[in-house]
Order: C-alpha cells, then sequence, then structure tokens
C-alpha cells in the first residue's frame, strides 16, 4: 500500500522493512540522545505521514533494543492518527536501573506497524449481554503456578 511521507531531514533515509514480510518498518532518530536511567525523552524521526482513512501507524519499541539496553517507548505502542501531519516522534525511556544509553543519529530507535482500524459508534444501552467470561479480569484465571 502506497503512504505519502515527507522528509524533513533529507540526508536520513525513508523508514525501512528490513526484511521482507516484516509487519514493522524501522524508524531512525534524527538526533543523538543519550537518556540516563529512567530517563525520557521525545526522539524526532524526521518523517511525516498521510495515513489513508482507516488506518492507523502504531509505534513499536524495537526488542533488540529492549534487550540489550532497557530501552522502550513510554506510551507503547504510540498512536499515529491518520489525520496527523506532523513529525513521527518516539517517547524513548532507558529502563534500566544502572546504565546510561547513547544512541546516535540514524539508529532504528522504534518501529511503525500500520493497522486498519475500524471505528466504533458507541450505542447507549441499559444492560449488556451476558458472556462466559462476565466481569472477570485482572488474574480470574489463575496466576503463576505460585499464586
Ligand atoms: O508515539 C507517538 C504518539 C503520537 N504521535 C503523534 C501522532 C498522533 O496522531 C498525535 C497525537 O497522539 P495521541 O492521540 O496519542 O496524544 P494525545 O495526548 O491524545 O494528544 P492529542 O490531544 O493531540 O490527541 O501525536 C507521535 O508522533 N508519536
Ligand atoms: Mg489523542
Amino acid at each position: 500500500m502506497p503512504v505519502q511521507v515527507v522528509r524533513l531531514d533529507a540526508d536520513l533515509p525513508l523508514p525501512a522493512y528490513a526484511h521482507p514480510g516484516d509487519a514493522g518498518a524501522d524508524l531512525l532518530t534524527t538526533v543523538d540522545v543519550r537518556l540516563e536511567p529512567g530517563e525520557r525523552a521525545l526522539v524526532p524521526t524526521g518523517i511525516a505521514l498521510a495515513l489513508p482513512s482507516g488506518y492507523v501507524a502504531l509505534v513499536h519499541p524495537r526488542s533488540g533494543l529492549a534487550a540489550r539496553h532497557g530501552v522502550s517507548i513510554v506510551n507503547t505502542p504510540g498512536t499515529v492518527d491518520a489525520g496527523y501531519r506532523g513529525e513521527v516522534k518516539v517517547l524513548l525511556v532507558n529502563l534500566d536501573p544502572r546504565e546510561p544509553v547513547e544512541l546516535r543519529r540514524g539508529d532504528r530507535v522504534a518501529q511503525l506497524v500500520l493497522q486498519r482500524v475500524e471505528r466504533a459508534r458507541f450505542v447507549e444501552v441499559e444492560a449488556l449481554p451476558s458472556s462466559p467470561r462476565g466481569d472477570g479480569g485482572y488474574g480470574s484465571t489463575g496466576g503463576f503456578a505460585s499464586t
């Protein structure tokens, strides 16, 4: 599916899928970032999109950064609305309790997953139809073996 993209930073490449079949296209940071343990930063990616109506782009963390450095995204997954025309940004956080992390301009810091979305027409009712789960949640089916 074609998606119109403007490069706000002409020296950096467009988002790209690393392999055929990948769901996520990698997003780059346009700036150097140093995150102390527990610190967060809103990082620019140098792109703006015009998603087709009926789609959303979700900003997901990269598992490699998470596993190696404890870097995740505060609002994961970030929601890029179809009507948003501003720069896509990533709210990175360093969850490592001890080590700072340094990311360089051009590093792949997140991945963008496009999905089709439905919009609800919310219909108010007095009572909901029953279901096998009912209002059970938050561990109602049990937890780990020890709990
Ligand atoms: O990780 C993200 C999340 C959001 N956005 C942009 C696109 C999105 O369409 C807009 C608003 O995001 P969201 O709705 O999550 O934020 P909000 O706090 O509800 O702000 P608003 O009142 O502008 O909707 O910010 C990003 O670039 N990256
Ligand atoms: Mg919003």
